[in-house]
């Protein structure tokens, strides 16, 4: 069987407020995209982290590529494309030079710099902003810096916490056909977060619905109504958790946001 480029197995991570995650299993194989999807506060970014080892699990094990991560490599960190929180970029630095700093620490041979950078300024658009500070930079173009970091590498693995925040539609769509690419050329496998579910059915080949920290379903990325389906998912969970908390005669099961 192909070895996934991610596994999470059984992770476990409750804040003080009882919000979280708990119990999820979940995979990410070569050549997939796998979208995470759910309602705010559902618990995809604090997986996104976990998974990147940003934050510990209280239980459970995050495997890239058959490795524990706790004992992963700088090399396996090399493999690895993400962006899941703030495009972190250096204000004073032009875009170009910000894009080449960050392909040296991904483990780029120096005389391939240049050319890995001009190409992912060509495939994202970032040519006319390339020798601009990052600092005057609009949000959408920074966070396509910060996305042209996460994929100038060809990474085998690929996080992204809501890429398509801030991006105007031709970037949503020059992110789809550069993820695709990633997916179908490299191999790569991608995790992706979204809260656009008309994006996510365009792009995913598998849809994961979190809930509450729980993964409770999953969605035809092919279905009719994927909205519908998704609200369903959703509202019968609620349900379901209310009717288990009036039984353990506690309060019904506050909303995580
Ligand atoms: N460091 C933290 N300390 C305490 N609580 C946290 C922390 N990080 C996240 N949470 C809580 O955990 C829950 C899940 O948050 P998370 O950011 O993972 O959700 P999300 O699905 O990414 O939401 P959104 O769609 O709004 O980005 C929320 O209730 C949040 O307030």
């Amino acid at each position: 069987m192909t070895e996934p480029r991610l596994a999470l197995r059984g992770i476990r991570r409750l804040f003080e407020s009882g919000a979280g995650v708990q119990g999820v299993d979940l995979t990410v194989v070569p050549g997939e995209v796998h979208a995470l999807v759910g309602l705010n506060g559902a618990g995809k970014s604090t997986l996104m982290r976990i998974a990147l080892g940003m934050l510990r699990p209280t239980a459970g094990i995050v495997e890239i590529d058959g490795t524990d991560i706790s004992r992963a490599a700088s090399t396996t960190w090399a493999s690895v494309g993400q962006l899941v929180e703030v495009p972190f970029t250096y204000p004073e630095l032009t875009a170009r030079d910000s894009l080449g700093l960050a392909a040296r620490l991904h483990g780029i041979a120096r005389e391939e710099i240049a050319d890995v950078v001009a190409r992912v300024l060509d495939e994202l658009a970032l040519e006319p902003f390339a020798d601009r500070r990052t600092r005057r930079l609009s949000l959408g173009n920074r966070q396509r810096l910060g996305l042209a970091s996460a994929l100038q590498h060809h990474p085998r693995l690929i996080v992204l916490d809501e890429p398509t925040n801030a991006l105007d539609p031709s970037g949503v769509i020059l992110l789809r056909e550069a993820l695709l690419r990633r997916a179908g050329e490299d191999g790569a496998g991608i995790l992706v977060s979204s809260h656009h579910l008309d994006e996510v059915a365009r792009i995913a080949h598998r849809i994961t619905v979190l809930n509450g920290g729980r993964v409770i379903g999953t969605l035809d990325p092919h279905g009719v109504d994927i909205e519908r389906a998704f609200f369903e998912l959703v509202h019968e969970d609620d349900r379901h958790r209310s009717a288990e908390a009036a039984v353990r005669g506690g309060r019904p099961v506050r909303r995580s946001a």
